[in-house]
């Protein structure tokens, strides 16, 4: 499977995001991850469908919803008519999981399921060969900027194994602190798609610093001499 990256753009300069979005697209992003919170699931609050089918405009580029709302199945529906490719949510904010999957799925849009760090792998039982992608948080949601948990290395490997247990095409995705220095450990342990929001946004040129993720990427796996 391809590594994907996918930069966050809850950290681009929100008065240029059409140009933010562009410059890492020319940079060499696979995808963008369009971060939105409710101030009820999470305490921040940030964008909605009006500004996804704005971007939607300016580019043909998958765009990946990450849904931090509650309840979800309302706001399915307006970001998939406003452009979104994928929709994903967290389990604990949909009263009936394998129902919001099914919506995803009918407006025409891949499906991810989210877990938060403490968030178990069973919440994956009978729903996962319906998924197009599982997103790991590797910091509780809510703010970009946060450092990387550790802890969730086994976790990313454990859910490498279901996957392929699966024996289906499933996107393992990771969202939380990942930056330049850990990215070769993330990948290692088992994901293949990538946010970054606060690594690439803040960094002084968007392009190096995706260029410098896909080479720590490539080293890992690289064996030794
Ligand atoms: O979902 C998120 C936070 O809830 C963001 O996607 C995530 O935090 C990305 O930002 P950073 O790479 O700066 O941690
Ligand atoms: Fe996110």
């Amino acid at each position: 499977m391809s590594m994907v990256i996918a930069p966050s753009i809850l950290s681009a300069d929100f008065a240029r995001l059409g140009e933010e979005v562009n410059t890492v697209l020319a940079g060499g992003a696979d995808w963008i991850h369009f971060d939105v919170m409710d101030g009820h699931y999470v305490p921040n609050l940030t964008i909605g469908p009006p500004v996804l089918a704005s971007l939607r405009k300016v580019t043909t580029a998958p765009i990946d919803v990450h849904l931090m709302v509650e309840p979800v199945d309302l706001l399915v529906e307006m970001f998939a008519n406003a452009g979104a490719n994928l929709i994903s949510f967290h389990p604990e904010a949909s009263r009936h999981v394998d129902r919001t999957v099914e919506l995803i799925r009918s407006k025409g849009c891949q499906a991810g399921l989210v877990l938060n760090p403490a968030t178990p792998l069973s919440v994956l039982d009978w729903v996962l060969p319906k998924l197009d992608l599982v997103l790991l948080m590797t910091v509780n949601p809510g703010f970009g900027g946060q450092a990387f948990i550790e802890g969730m290395l086994p976790k990313i490997a454990a859910t490498r194994r279901l996957i392929e247990e699966s024996g289906r095409d499933i996107r393992l995705q990771v969202d939380g602190g990942v930056t330049v220095k850990n990215i070769g450990r993330v990948a290692k342990a088992g994901a293949d798609t990538f946010v970054a929001g606060s690594a690439i946004f803040g960094s002084s040129d968007y392009a190096a610093t995706i260029k410098a993720m896909r080479a720590e990427i490539d080293a890992a796996f690289q064996v030794a001499a």
